[in-house]
């Protein structure tokens, strides 16, 4: 574990791998932290270089007050970049972590050797969505939302067959900072980078998740409209891949390496 502080935001990350490898870092989805990547990242370690972060208002990392911009989060990812020396990587980014990644992608592309974007889409939701998703964590907490939460993030299977698991990753939702959880609905109640993705020159890999109530197979093909970019859809899967299947994300993943010759 370590920490570094940002423009004053202290951020939780892990780094782990062979020294000088090429490097892969990991962007955390909504309501979770660097966690939910353990098991792909224990098996990308072994030839990559693997960087895990809480972003802003989740996990370890500070929780700053305030709505989180899309350019907050940006700059959090380059200064931990440049703080763990990491020059270029591919970007594995689910959800939110996605479309930080694609932002990313559009700010620094000399960095980017690849985007990997896991249930995201450049828009998600909309303002009204959003508005009252905040408006219930500021007032309330998590609480109220916590049900709804795990049908979106988990399949029916999942969520049948694996009843431990399920309870585990609810206390991760329900222990997470519900103003940072507040702050980053904003980034996606304000970001829209429909148009903006037309401009991505890093390779990109789109995963969806059959079952994914979060972000449907549908708007998940929104992100074709980077330039060469295809899709693969994982049968039976919910939000977060990384925890329900990590072992196919991570053939996916090693597909996308070789394909973009990043080791
Ligand atoms: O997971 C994200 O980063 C945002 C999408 C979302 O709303 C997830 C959820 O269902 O809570």
């Amino acid at each position: 574990m370590s920490f570094v502080r940002i423009n004053g935001t202290l951020l939780h990350y892990r780094l782990v791998g062979p020294e000088g490898a090429p490097a892969l870092v990991f962007v955390n989805s909504l309501g979770t932290d660097a966690r939910i990547w353990d098991e792909v990242i224990a098996a990308l370690s072994e030839t990559h270089s693997c960087l895990s972060y809480d972003k802003r208002g989740h996990g370890l990392s500070d929780a700053p007050d305030g709505d989180y911009a899309l350019d907050d989060h940006l700059d959090d990812l380059a200064g931990v970049l440049d703080h763990a020396g990491i020059e270029r990587a591919v970007l594995v980014g689910v959800s939110v972590g996605g479309l930080i990644s694609e932002g990313f992608a559009l700010r620094h592309p000399e960095r980017v050797a690849g985007l990997v974007l896991c249930c995201t889409a450049p828009r998600m939701g909309d303002t009204a969505m959003w508005t009252a998703r905040i408006e219930t964590a500021r007032s309330r907490g998590l609480e109220p939302m916590v049900d709804a939460v795990m049908e979106r993030w988990f399949s029916p299977g999942f969520r049948a067959k694996r009843p431990v698991e399920l309870a585990g990753w609810r206390n991760l939702f329900l222990r997470t900072d519900p103003q940072g959880y507040a702050n980053t609905c904003a980034t996606l109640r304000d970001t829209d980078l429909t148009t903006a993705i037309a401009g991505i020159t890093a390779p990109a890999l789109i995963v969806a998740g059959s079952a994914d109530l979060a972000a449907p197979v549908d708007l998940v093909r929104s992100g074709l409209a980077i330039p060469g970019a295809r899709l693969e859809v994982i049968e039976g899967v919910g939000h977060i891949p990384s925890i329900e299947q990590p072992g196919i994300l991570v053939g996916l993943i090693q597909n996308f390496l070789k394909e973009v010759g990043h080791g």
